[in-house]
């Protein structure tokens, strides 16, 4: 054998090698991968084989059934209804209240708007003393504590902005039991950085006047979750210092992983799990391309809200930057939308001046970063969409372009990739339930989408091209490049292809070489790199695992291509519809402003939620007792007559009279069609280059 024929073997056999070194390592991902998988699916068997509030952890196995009747039943009915005017637990809320009302700990996976709240308030009230809620934003909290103020709860905050009379008033409630505090929140610093504060707190628990501990929006303690903060990873200690109060851990997203990091970390291994589905099918989810030009972006966005929500509905768009926020905001602006930003630069007032003004119906777009959102109890919309169960709409503005951007913001987080090209996936797919996407994520069971998503309201038709040979350029482009020592971002990428395709013949558009890019990491076939410099980090494109199969013509890629959208025959679900409602209605919604200005300036809804003004109208009560049927006890009796005089008045007028914002809607007995034509809107848009928060 000569040299030469031995070097070339050698080279072939490390070729070949490096080819199966990444098989392997694909194979291992895949594997771990499956594992998970194996153990989320062995999770939820166990959880279709248990009902719902089973031990799910520790020695004990004994199904425990919180739906049973309990001693305070008639009393938890009572201020339930009367106090928190709710007429009727929705799922899961019975039971998770009879576990706490038991002494146990709990945790409880419920939906954005599904009503957690109402699982630690309602026990905080029934029992004797103080409960503690820890939560971890200012203007959430705000929120929570002004609602509660509105039904006549005593319910304090101790934060940052807490003035030297309120925490003298909430410390000596604490330690000597005076004055009246029923629910106390705090951010979780307090627990971990106020020695004041604690041993406040272990005085009131001496005293044996503890209640309850809550910790809300509880996936912060979980590095695994998407909003991880560190001041909740020390929330450990309460059960330590204070073993026997329960604790009731609370969250609207937790993966399995998730669920059992935040166990751990909050020291309650044995806790009662409620969890319920995640899917909201009052809500109708959209993705559309988003033009590279801002400007048009901006025009899209402005008539869709002028076109869908003519009647100022609310609704919150969110973006990536905080500069963009401002810019937006202001855009939105000159094309007639009443709008105003909120982010994290700003100081408190200013963010709770936006903050009330949107709540109180005065500005119709809170145009936010994720800052804004979690938990925020506007019932028409907040936090995500539709919190009030009615019809709402989220609509997702993406290109191709975006995924570095996002990506180098998230690289570094546990999961965070794999999260991000979960979310791309999702945009990408022109054929797939949107939903199916969610439930993939959480590891739950499949459910109905009901056409409540683009993909399944309207019938794509998808070209599929076969785009092989520019993926085969595309790699062996990168390939020269990383010999040379040097790197591409996407963008240098796309440029550098859109001239050497010329000689492939088929000329492939910029956003859809972007979008071949971004799938071909997707695929694995490339990979992400990134590099800090002095002012930012950025994201390059190289070569991946199946970058050789590629090469070798082992792996064909086709690109998806959208040519027509229609509407799927007899499904018009999305059909543009616009607000509907009875002049009763509409002149109930007049009361409710009027008078939450009158009683300090509280938000409408904590007068009268839009399902209770919808209730009014249907029933027409002609008296005190009547009223106090349908909104109970405490709102009967401090807004009773009011009401009752506005239901008579509209019985005495003349339809024709009332002038309603929608005049050919105006009509009445539509408080029903309501339930089903009212929406409001969330809207994601992002880029820039600044970072978010
Ligand atoms: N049983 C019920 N019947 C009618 N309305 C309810 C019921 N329970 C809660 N609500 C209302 O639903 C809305 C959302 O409740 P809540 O703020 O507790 O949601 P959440 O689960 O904490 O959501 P998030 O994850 O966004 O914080 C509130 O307006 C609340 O008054
Ligand atoms: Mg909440």
């Amino acid at each position: 054998m000569e040299a030469s024929d031995v070097l070339e073997e050698l080279l072939t056999v490390e070729v070949e090698l490096q080819d199966v070194q990444d098989q392997i390592k694909h194979l291992l991902d895949r594997q771990e991968k499956l594992y998970e998988r194996q153990s989320e699916l062995k999770a939820i068997l166990e959880a279709c084989e248990a009902p719902s509030g089973s031990t799910q952890d520790g020695p004990s196995t004994s199904v425990e059934d919180w739906s049973g009747s309990f001693e305070w039943d008639a009393l938890a009915d009572d201020v339930r209804f009367n106090i928190f005017g709710i007429s009727e637990y929705r799922a899961n809320q019975r039971e998770i209240v009879n576990a706490v009302m038991s002494g146990r700990d709990v945790l409880v996976i419920m939906a954005a708007g599904g009503g957690k709240s109402l699982c630690y308030q309602l026990p905080a009230v029934l029992r004797d003393g103080v409960a503690l809620v820890v939560s971890p934003l200012l203007s959430l909290i705000q929120d929570q504590v002004m609602g509660l103020a509105a039904l006549g709860i005593p319910a304090f905050m101790l934060t940052s902005t807490t003035g030297k009379e309120d925490e003298k008033f909430i410390y000596r409630a604490l330690e000597k039991g005076e004055g009246e505090l029923k629910i106390l929140y705090v951010t979780p610093e307090k627990i971990s950085k106020s020695k004041r504060f604690m041993s406040k707190l272990e005085k009131c628990h001496h005293a044996g006047r503890l209640s309850l501990i809550a910790i809300d929006e509880a996936h912060c303690c979980s590095q695994w979750g998407h909003d991880f903060r560190p001041d909740y990873k020390n929330l450990g200690i309460l059960k330590t210092q204070f073993p026997k109060v329960p604790v009731v851990a609370l969250t609207a997203t937790a993966t399995h992983k998730v669920q059992l990091d935040l166990m751990e970390m909050l020291q309650i291994p044995k806790c009662v799990k409620f969890v319920s589905t995640v899917n909201r099918p009052n809500l109708f989810y959209m993705v559309r391309e988003k033009s590279s030009v801002a400007k048009v972006v901006v025009d899209e966005i402005a008539e869709f809200i002028r076109e869908s929500y003519p009647n100022n509905e609310s609704g919150i768009v969110y973006c990536f930057s905080r500069r963009e926020c401002e810019q937006v905001a202001k855009e939105l602006r000159d094309r007639g939308v009443s709008a105003d930003y909120y982010h994290a630069d700003m100081d408190v007032h200013a963010r709770e001046k936006v903050h009330m003004r949107w709540s109180n119906s005065k500005l119709q777009v809170i145009v936010g970063t994720v800052a804004f959102g979690m938990g925020i109890n506007k019932p028409d919309v907040s936090g995500r969409a539709g919190r009030d169960g009615l019809p709402s709409e989220c609509l997702l503005y993406f290109r191709a372009a975006d995924g570095p951007r996002q990506s180098s913001m998230v690289f570094y987080e546990n999961s965070g990739l794999q999260n991000l090209y979960d979310i791309v996936r999702y945009c990408q797919s022109k054929r797939q339930c949107r939903r199916g996407a969610f439930f993939r994520h959480f590891a739950e069971a499949l459910q109905d989408c009901n056409g409540m998503c683009d993909n399944c309201a309207f019938s794509n038709e998808v070209k599929e091209i076969d785009v092989s040979e520019h993926a085969k350029l595309v790699v062996s482009l990168l390939q020269e490049v990383r010999e040379n020592d040097q790197r591409l971002t996407m963008l240098q990428l796309v440029d550098k292809m859109k001239t050497m395709q010329k000689e492939l013949g088929a000329d492939l558009k910029k956003e859809e070489l972007e979008q071949l890019v971004l799938n071909l990491i997707l695929d694995r076939v490339l990979k992400e790199e990134f590099q800090h410099t002095a002012y930012s980090t950025n994201a390059y494109v190289t070569v991946g695992p199946l970058a050789r199969q590629v090469l070798q013509g082992k792996r064909a890629v086709k690109l998806e291509i959208l040519s027509k959208q229609k509407n799927v025959v007899g499904n018009n679900k999305s059909a543009k519809r616009s607000l509907t409602t009875s002049g009763l209605e509409f002149k109930l919604d007049e009361l409710r402003k009027e008078l939450s200005s009158i009683d300090g300036g509280i938000f409408p809804h904590s007068v009268l939620s839009t399902q209770q003004i919808s209730m009014i109208s249907a029933k027409r009560p002609s008296s005190l007792e009547e009223l106090e049927s349908i909104i109970g006890k405490v709102k009967t009796q401090r807004y009773g007559s009011k009401i009752l005089e506005e239901v008579e008045k509209y019985a005495n007028s003349d339809p024709q009279d009332i002038n309603l914002p929608n005049q050919n809607e105006g009509t009445e007995n539509k408080a029903s069609k309501r339930q089903k034509t009212k929406r409001a809107t969330v809207i994601i848009e992002s880029s820039s280059d600044d970072e978010a928060g």
